[in-house]
């Protein structure tokens, strides 16, 4: 039987009254790489009208077949003026006749009292803020955030979270949030741990979380379900979700996670089971396409001035002095850049994305040579993706479990050849001091302000499963939480864009050289070894990192 607050959506509750005109252009069905651009782009033979509970009236997704066998829903709507509202997934796209219920924060006196509390179903996050006189087109993505209405009752929710890939300062944060927000914002009471990442969804028993266990656990570093590399298997993972019986998945981890999030979200879908999956980014390297940054970017970057501090202290006291440190980034050399720009104290900064060579005029150790003898000391921060075409003898074959290419240590490689160059070829007396601090970079709880980042993140992925949205990530787009379609963050990376501002600030800062020139033997060297550099990602084809570069210019 149906109670008091529950309602079918046969008897529509919501008024399908969008405020702008909302025009259904069709369906995106290009292929996994293309970006919807212009509207030509768009199929509209298959539009379909139809009201949602969600404001906009809406399209049904059409399923497409990536080249990777994957199935892929996509939902664009265009809402006026050129605009697009790139849409996520509903619950009511494949099981039509949920039952709809009032929203317990109506009740909460914590949330009752703000005006204004809940996000209108018609609110939007526009991605790209700079307006161009003339140019009135741009994509927008659903506003995060409580809705009135919500698709489960309380007692319902069988959640869980799960934490998979690298360690990240904040993992903690966000698992604390999601219980404390379950429970105290919608009082539910059932929420699981799966530990040990993907694999534990059928490898491991499950840990009951709630608000009192997790109370404490944001000044640990690392995650307390543990994390792991490889072992995704999407039929036995949905299998276990449906024995289970769990409805909600939290999904935290970074683009290798997301991708298998995709997997299990587009088999749930498949199946036709009442689940929202939501991913939640994490990622330390801040290589999430779209969202401003990723959590535990700030804390890593704050963590980072103690080594730099340590390398610059060494090197002042030596004659001749050098202090190299290695911070992390695989393809996306943000840590090092913004470490760098942070401390002053940093002479050099080498990152993935802007290659460099040892010799010659215009290279690594003419620059230092020039540096020892202006100032008889220096700094260089070295991202650890950098450089890698330079040690790679041969393809770089190793994998870790995940298919990620396992990258040789630059700093160590780095520190040698400095020391090398140095006794055999200029016979200059230097002290070079190498610190890798990235492990223990990785490990430290959150600040405080990724404290408070992982708290909407959580709050805000609660609320689009509790709204019944599923099939997305969340994150702030322009300093506003929306919720993006997996499709966008996991066929595209951030990557520091050189020819941005933001690179120049730090090459106006340490006054290093471009490298623009490699000398002809490098050059060679570097052809004939690397396939690295033809993709600096390999799940990404160079294409299409490059077309992300372009596409990023978020660096004022
Ligand atoms: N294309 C994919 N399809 C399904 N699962 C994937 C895919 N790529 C990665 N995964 C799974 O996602 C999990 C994490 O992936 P990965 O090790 O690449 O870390 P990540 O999420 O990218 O995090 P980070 O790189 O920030 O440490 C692993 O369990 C891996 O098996
Ligand atoms: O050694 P692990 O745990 O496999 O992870 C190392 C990788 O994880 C990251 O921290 C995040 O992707 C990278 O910077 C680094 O290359
Ligand atoms: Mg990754």
């Amino acid at each position: 039987m149906q109670s008091s607050t529950e309602k079918n959506l046969e008897t529509p509750i919501f008024a399908p009254v969008p405020q702008r005109e909302a025009d259904v252009i069709g369906l995106y069905t290009c292929s996994e790489h293309s970006s919807a651009e212009n509207f030509d782009d768009i199929n509209s033979s298959n539009s379909v009208r139809a009201p949602t509970p969600e404001g906009f009236e809406d399209i049904h997704p059409q399923t497409v077949e990536n080249k990777d066998g994957n199935v892929e829903a996509r939902k664009i709507l265009e809402i006026g003026d050129g605009f697009l509202l790139e849409d996520v997934p509903h619950l009511t796209d494949f099981i039509p006749d949920l039952p709809i219920y009032e929203n317990p924060l109506q009740h909460n006196p914590s949330y009752s009292a703000v005006k204004q509390y809940f996000v209108d179903p018609d609110d939007t996050v526009k991605q790209d803020v700079v307006f161009k006189q003339g140019v009135s087109k741009g994509k927008f993505f659903r506003r995060a955030g409580a809705r009135e209405k919500v698709y489960f009752k309380p007692e319902d929710v069988n959640a869980c979270i799960v934490t998979c890939g690298g360690l990240c300062p904040g993992m903690n944060t966000v698992i604390r949030e999601i219980v404390c927000g379950l429970s105290y914002m919608y009082n539910v009471r059932s929420v699981l741990g799966i530990e040990g990442g993907y694999r534990g969804f059928y490898a491991r028993n499950t840990i009951t979380l709630t608000s009192r266990f997790v109370n404490d656990i944001h000044k640990r570093g690392g995650t307390i379900l543990a994390a792991s590399r490889g072992g995704h298997d999407k039929k036995k993972i949905v299998d276990s979700i449906q024995d289970r019986g769990i409805n909600q998945v939290y999904i935290i981890g970074g683009d290798g996670t997301q991708r298998g999030a995709s997997v299990i979200f587009e088999e749930i879908q498949r199946r036709k089971l009442k689940v929202s999956v939501v991913g939640i980014p994490k990622t330390i390297d801040n290589d999430i396409a779209v969202i401003d940054k990723s959590f535990g970017f700030d804390s890593a970057v704050e963590e980072a001035q103690r080594a730099i501090n340590a390398a610059h202290v060494e090197s002042q006291s030596a004659e001749n002095g050098i202090g190299v440190v290695k911070l992390m980034g695989r393809y996306s050399g943000f840590i090092a850049m913004y470490a760098t720009l942070a401390s002053r104290d940093v002479d050099c900064c080498l990152i993935p994305e802007s290659s460099f060579y040892l010799e010659g005029p215009g290279g690594l150790f003419q620059f230092i040579k020039k540096r020892l003898k202006e100032c008889n000391h220096m700094v260089i921060v070295v991202a650890e993706g950098a450089g890698q075409e330079l040690m790679a003898k041969q393809s770089l074959e190793n994998k870790d479990p995940s298919g990620n290419t396992q990258l040789r240590d630059v700093g160590m490689w780095l520190s040698q050849k400095i020391k090398d160059y140095f006794k055999k070829k200029v016979n200059m007396v230097i002290t070079l001091k190498y610190i890798d601090p990235t492990y223990m970079i990785r490990a430290i709880p959150s600040n405080a302000s990724d404290n408070i980042y992982c708290s909407l993140l959580a709050h805000s992925a609660v609320h689009g499963a509790m709204a019944g949205f599923t099939g997305f990530v969340c994150g702030p787009v322009n300093g506003r939480h929306a919720y993006i379609p997996f499709h966008r963050v996991i066929n595209a990376q951030n990557n520091v864009v050189t020819t941005d501002r933001m690179w120049a600030r730090l090459l106006s800062s340490t006054n290093q050289p471009g490298f623009l020139k490699p000398s002809k033997k490098e050059e060679e060297e570097a052809i004939e070894t690397s396939d690295y550099f033809k993709s600096p990602n390999p799940h990404l084809p160079f294409e299409q990192t490059m077309e992300t570069v372009n596409e990023i210019d978020n660096t004022d």
